[in-house]
């Protein structure tokens, strides 16, 4: 593993994909253009609106976003992660999963998780979730894969964050650097997500890149923005703030080493 430069790229995706993916593209071309080797996009990058407008638009979307990752990939000879985007249920066609992809500079998948935990949940926002209406829960741990040069690389989405056995998980098998792409809601992510991220930082002593939604996406969606990285000490290296834009920091494996030697707390657990 060398040291290089990560990108959590912040966005606000509308209910258009044509509109979002050339959005994306651009904020790719701005961290390309910073010198990251290693760019997230957030959940929803492709599409974000009502549940139903995803679900009946769900095969276009899952087909071009996947082109879309590979494509830019390859252009920029970079890796990507796509935070979430919804891919049909075979045999179900009112379903999709809410699905992660890590691709690399050929184009090719090295990892794939569908999320979880659905936010099921009523937020005092004036929203009710119910992801669970159109999305299956995926039933995996989600993947790492290893990469020589980016070192071991963990994945999970949005409402994950609050599960800490699953980092917990990633951390044991290894993980070096927990990607968490989000569409936290403004309200639950004013006093949680930051905390949250990092709690996950730094009790698996790993960095995290936190791709994510800003702003109003769609009617009265509005999302809190702070894409963020942040190092294995729970120090936030780079936050974007409210605006659409990218927040990058360097991923060093000595800075990694040198916290685990401070905090060895990953080799004092006792149950898990
Ligand atoms: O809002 C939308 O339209 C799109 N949002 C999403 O797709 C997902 C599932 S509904 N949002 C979250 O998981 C938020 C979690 C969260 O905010 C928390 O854990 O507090």
């Amino acid at each position: 593993m060398k040291s290089y430069l990560a990108a959590a790229i912040q966005m606000t995706s509308q209910p258009d994909l044509e509109k979002n993916l050339a959005a994306a593209e651009e904020l790719i071309e701005l961290a390309v253009g910073k010198g990251a080797e290693l760019i997230g996009l957030p959940e929803n990058f492709a599409f974000m609106g009502a549940e139903t407008d995803k679900i009946a638009q769900s095969e276009t979307i899952a087909l071009k976003a996947d082109k879309f990752l590979r494509t830019m990939a390859q252009r920029f000879q970079v890796t990507i992660l796509g935070g979430g985007f919804p891919v049909p249920v075979t045999g179900i066609p009112d379903k999709a999963y809410n699905t992660a992809i890590l691709v690399d500079g050929n184009g090719a998948e090295l990892a794939r998780y569908q999320k979880v935990h659905l936010f099921d949940v009523n937020v005092p926002d004036g929203n009710t979730y119910q992801e669970s209406s159109t999305v299956m829960a995926g039933i995996d741990l989600p993947p790492i894969y290893g990469s020589d040069s980016l070192g071991k690389i963990g994945l999970s989405i949005c409402y994950d964050v609050r599960f800490p056995e699953l980092y917990r998980y990633l951390s044991q098998q290894g993980a070096d650097v927990l990607f968490v792409p989000a569409a936290f809601t403004a309200f639950t992510g004013k006093d949680h997500w930051k905390v949250l991220l990092q709690a996950r930082a730094i009790e698996n002593t790993c960095y995290i890149i936190a791709p994510a939604q800003t702003g109003n996406n769609y009617e009265r969606r509005y999302t809190h923005g702070h894409a963020m990285i942040i190092d294995p000490w729970g120090v936030v290296l780079a936050d974007a703030g409210e605006e659409v834009g990218v927040a990058i920091a360097e991923i060093n494996p000595q800075r990694l080493q040198q916290v685990r030697r401070q905090m060895p707390s990953l080799q004092h657990r006792v149950f898990v």
